[in-house]
């Protein structure tokens, strides 16, 4: 029986979309309760439908103002999520939590900087410094010891008995990076997608990207991501890209990312003896509503 009024915003940032919970001042799905809601409410065609839920949370730590988690649509919490950073940042800055244009977002892939781009009380972008990258095979949990604890870059991981060149990146959450020169439309997504996901290579699963290179300062990609399938767009994969497509000098440092659902800009910079990277781009407001589910 459904008892329980729950107020929600739908947002997205290029297509990839997000059901916006508020719990900054008390929870309201408990915590073991939130795989199995977060799943319902992301069902298209039977409920509100989205890629995955965001949680708006009070911070753990002192320098943050708020805290961000991201469930995926199978109910699983992801350590970070691009395109539904950007949709908090408006979320929590338009609702008043956080009333200021620049903010620090904690977030279980690590602390977060943004800065939004802000027009008579609307956001209408932001840009996120989405931290050092994590090339370490060794320092990546999601990366099995069996491929080894040296950079895994542009090597062959056997996918449905072929040979396939991959690169694999965190950007605080895992991700596959696929260079080719076919046809992104040819890709057949629906098949690969999860083959590469659930890779023995990546016990905890991965994000995956198929990318084009126009030219050094423009790519088109393709995502399956872990835990929801085909996105419009994702923003720690576009990062990810940029970022793989620099390290093996194919890209230049400034990237414009096609992807099905928009355009994202990602800049590369060195930090910290490695990489970082911006991420830029808008997030929308689809509507507010109000969905009944049994708590
Ligand atoms: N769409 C996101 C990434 C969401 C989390 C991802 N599916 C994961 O499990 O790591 C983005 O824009 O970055």
């Amino acid at each position: 029986m459904k008892n329980t009024l729950l107020i929600f915003s739908k947002m997205h940032g290029l297509g990839n979309d997000y059901v916006v919970i508020d719990e900054s001042k008390k929870e309201i799905i408990p915590e073991y309760k939130k795989p199995e809601i977060v799943e319902e409410l992301c069902r298209r065609g039977f409920s509100i439908g989205a890629d995955g839920v965001i949680f708006v949370v009070p911070p753990t730590v002192d320098k943050a103002d708020i805290r961000f988690r991201i469930f995926n649509a199978d109910g699983s919490e992801a350590e970070m999520c691009g395109n539904g950073i950007r949709c908090f940042a408006k979320f929590v800055y338009e609702n008043g939590i956080v009333p200021h244009d620049e903010m620090v977002v904690e977030t279980l892939g690590g602390i977060k900087y943004l800065e939004l781009i802000v027009r008579s009380g609307e956001v209408l972008a932001s840009t996120v410094d989405m931290g050092k990258a994590n090339f370490k095979a060794d320092a990546i949990p999601m990366i099995n010891p069996l491929i080894g604890t040296d950079e895994f870059m542009d090597q062959e991981l056997i996918v449905d008995s072929k040979p396939m060149k991959m690169s694999a990146v965190s950007v605080g959450n895992p991700h596959a990076v696929i260079f080719t020169d076919e046809d992104l439309e040819t890709i057949d997504l629906d098949y690969l997608g999860p083959l590469i996901e659930n890779h023995e290579a990546f016990p905890q699963k991965t994000n995956v990207h198929f990318v084009n290179i126009i030219n050094r300062g423009e790519i088109k990609m393709l995502t399956w991501e872990r835990g929801a399938g085909f996105t419009y767009a994702c923003g720690t994969g576009a990062t990810s890209c940029a970022l793989v497509g620099y390290k093996l000098g194919k890209l230049d440092e400034n990237v414009l990312v096609h992807l099905p659902g928009g355009d994202l800009f990602i800049v590369v910079y060195p930090r910290d003896g490695g990489l970082g990277a911006f991420m830029e781009g808008d997030a929308v407001l689809a509507f507010d509503g109000v969905v009944e589910v049994d708590i």
